[in-house]
């Protein structure tokens, strides 16, 4: 589904990756420390970094220099560490805004809804997404990616920033897109986060990445 092979980051002279190679089927898990190079990895996978060597294949297709917008089309969603969301829409209609590129109003906030009940925020769905809590707008975050049907969701530090309830709420999520069958690629500092959703977890330690 994805193959990274020899892939290298520099930024002004600092090497950040260091010919990473790796495949992802089904859930895979990157654990490393602050700094390490994780979410330079998952930025280059989404077309929102360009590397400075190496390849990126999905679904067989070189999409190494593609723009991020195309990537996304081509079914890969991030989900980023800090939501960014339309602070004054409704969470509903947050996740609704990317479905409107391609459906009418109607079915984007029908298909919204159900994404609001599938990550456990059906009860805030028409509250002000700026008044959720920082574990309410991760679900948002994640409800946003699943909103464009990916093929391959990256999760970069799914659970940094959240108290044990809401990491909790975040790994059930996680749980049940696994059991969907979409793929995801996730990275936490620690490998104790990741033991029970990676089917595979690597180490990324000073840029290179070893099978841990
Ligand atoms: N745009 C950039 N310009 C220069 N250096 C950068 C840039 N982005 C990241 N870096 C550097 O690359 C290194 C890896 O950063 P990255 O954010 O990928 O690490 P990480 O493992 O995801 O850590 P964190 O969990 O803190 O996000 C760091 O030393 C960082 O300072």
């Amino acid at each position: 589904m994805l193959r990274v092979i020899d892939l290298s980051k520099v930024y002004n002279g600092n090497v950040v990756l260091r010919g990473i190679n790796l495949e992802v089927e089904g859930f895979v898990g990157i654990f490393g420390p602050n700094g390490s190079g994780k979410s330079t990895l998952l930025k280059i996978i989404a077309g929102l970094e360009k590397p400075t060597c190496g390849r990126i294949i999905f679904e067989g297709e070189d999409i190494t220099a593609m723009k991020a917008e195309k990537i996304a089309r081509m079914g890969i969603s991030m989900v980023f560490q800090i939501s960014r969301p339309f602070k004054n829409l409704s969470v509903v209609e947050n996740i609704a805004t990317p479905l409107l590129l391609s459906k009418r109003y109607r079915e984007a906030m029908e298909r919204a809804e159900e994404i609001c009940e599938f990550v456990g925020l059906d009860a805030l769905k028409e509250e002000r997404a700026g008044k959720l809590s920082q574990g309410e707008l991760r679900l948002l975050e994640i409800g946003r990616a699943l909103a464009m049907q990916p093929k391959l969701l990256l999760l970069d530090e799914p659970f940094s920033g959240l108290d044990v309830e809401n990491a909790r709420r975040v790994r059930r999520i996680l749980r049940k897109i696994k059991k969907e069958g979409v793929p995801a690629l996730i990275t936490a500092h620690r490998m104790k986060l990741l033991r029970d959703l990676a089917d595979k977890s690597y180490e990324m330690r000073g840029g290179k990445l070893a099978e841990g």
